[in-house]
């Protein structure tokens, strides 16, 4: 009974002091004494324990992501739809799909080799300020692996590259490409986008076989040329001109080099940008693995810059006479300059400045209809790299075609049209439009391929009905001038 009554005495001296502790002494000193206890405690369990733990920080700077980190979630994120009991979801607009993320304080263990580890996810609130001028993150979120100490090497050598690269896989086969384009405001998030989805594939690309395996070798050669860049000390980046009638597939050709590539496209539409400086900020902010696009360079913008101005004012100069006139150029000198003040320089520095070695892995691509309208400094050897002429449709080209609208190898009428491509100048697209079945009337391959043959012998026809006309013309008027000529002979 004596041992009871001093158990209890001792009992209600502790709590007096508990009290004493959690009321009384400052919250400051009572955080500090709870921190170094905890931190004591931590070390000395740490000391004896055989377990090590890395822990894997959301962010590692103010404002930069962890890539590491972000691996870590999609590795798990698989994992733990199969294992955890508690996860969050996040619905991800990029790839339309929910990401499973541990729940807070949730644990997985997964196996490696035989080899046994513990992931576990932990939120914490951030210990920032509320107000601040630069954009805080409310929460401070970690991975933590915790392994056997025995198997450091390993893990450090072997399973965290492992993992790291398994969760980047997953997130290329989660990602869903991108089509940008500027907006016209031209202010904050410079570039808007939706889900790049062109189903164009180079097979289905009606050219020159031999064309094609070339452009194919050189998009495959870049791909994997980023030591031989880093090596000549040029930016790995490569500027195509594509080049050829409206119709020939300059635009399809692009898509299939994103799709070949599993590239993003920033289409840039000049015409919008301000000036020399927003194109700058433009390119700073494309990713890499893109291709940025500029179609119909020619008609984009007065890209013979400071020379056509010149010519301009030159003209200005001597319509001055002329007040109608003199009025049509300044009208036209003012429209370009509301438009756009991006100058010819301005898109050189663009393709080839100091600025375009800002981000890596990019394709540059130009289009035009023209390419004698360019200027003779956008076309310069060793500007862009790469120069394709499409043209029109001949044989080559239209069995792809015929192979992809009406899956048809060969036929009866291959020949005829084999004939007649080569005296016709045709576009892909306009052939394509003819093997596609439109009506019921056109419903069977037999009917696209005489359509076809119809379309194609036309401006023979009507060729041959001119060379008709003009010798006769010709024998009529070589007829009346005889006439006339005998006459006067004969009046003489
Ligand atoms: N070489 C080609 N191979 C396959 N399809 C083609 C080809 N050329 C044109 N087409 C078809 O024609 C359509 C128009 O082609 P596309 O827009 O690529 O031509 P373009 O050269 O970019 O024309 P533009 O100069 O007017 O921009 C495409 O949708 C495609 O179906
Ligand atoms: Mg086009």
């Amino acid at each position: 009974m004596d041992k009871f009554s001093e158990y209890s005495s001792w009992l209600a001296a502790l709590m007096f002091c508990w009290t004493l502790y959690r009321h009384y002494l400052p919250s400051k000193i009572r955080e500090s004494i709870e921190y170094f206890s905890s931190r004591f405690t931590h070390k000395f369990a740490n000391y004896f324990s055989p377990y090590l733990d890395i822990t894997f920080n959301e962010y590692t700077g103010r404002f930069t992501r962890s890539e590491a980190y972000t691996a870590i979630q999609n590795y798990l994120s698989d994992k733990s739809s199969a294992k955890a009991k508690s996860m969050n979801a996040d619905y991800i607009q990029d790839s339309k799909s929910l990401l499973l993320k541990l729940g807070d304080n949730e644990e997985i263990m997964d196996v490696y080799d035989g080899i046994q580890v513990w992931w576990s996810f932990k939120k914490e609130e951030s210990s920032q300020p509320s107000f601040s001028f630069f954009p805080t993150t409310p929460e401070k979120r970690s991975y933590t692996l915790v392994f056997h100490g025995k198997y450091r090497k390993l893990i450090l050598d072997k399973y965290l590259p492992y993992v790291l690269e398994e969760g980047e896989s997953i997130a290329v086969q989660k990602r869903r490409r991108k089509l940008f384009t500027n907006n016209a405001s031209g202010e904050e998030g410079m570039w808007d986008h939706i889900e790049f989805k062109h189903p164009a594939r180079f097979e289905m690309l009606a050219m020159e076989e031999s064309k094609k395996q070339m452009i194919l070798d050189d998009l495959q050669w870049f791909k994997s040329a980023e030591k031989y860049y880093a090596q000549i000390g040029k930016p790995w980046k490569r500027g195509y001109l594509l080049y050829g009638p409206p119709g020939t597939g300059k635009s399809t050709l692009v898509a299939a080099m994103a799709n070949l590539l599993d590239y993003d496209i920033y289409d840039l539409e000049l015409t919008a940008v301000k000036d020399n400086n927003q194109l700058r900020r433009l390119l700073i902010e494309t990713t890499c693995k893109s291709i940025i696009l500029i179609e119909d360079i020619d008609c984009s913008l007065d890209l013979t810059g400071q020379r056509n101005k010149k010519k301009a004012r030159d003209e200005e100069n001597n319509d001055e006479k002329d007040p109608l006139k003199s009025k049509l150029v300044k009208d036209k000198v003012e429209s370009e300059k509301k438009g756009s003040d991006v100058t010819l320089s301005g898109l050189l520095n663009f393709i080839d400045g100091i600025w375009s070695a800002c981000g890596e892995e990019r394709i540059i691509v130009f289009t035009t209809n023209y390419m004698d309208k360019l200027d003779p400094a956008l076309v310069r050897p060793g500007r862009m790299d790469v120069h394709i002429e499409l043209s029109y449709c001949r044989y080559d080209a239209f069995k792809v075609l015929a192979k992809n609208y009406l899956k048809l190898e060969s036929h009866s009428l291959f020949q005829p049209i084999e004939r007649l491509l080569k005296e016709t100048n045709i576009t892909p697209a306009s052939v394509a439009e003819n093997l596609m079945p439109r009506s019921l009337k056109t419903t069977t391959v037999e009917a696209c391929l005489r359509n076809l043959v119809v379309l194609l012998e036309k401006p023979n026809q009507e060729n041959k009905l001119k060379s008709e006309q003009e010798t006769m013309l010709d024998s009529g008027v070589k007829s009346t001038v005889t006439s006339e000529e005998s006459s006067k002979e004969e009046t003489s």
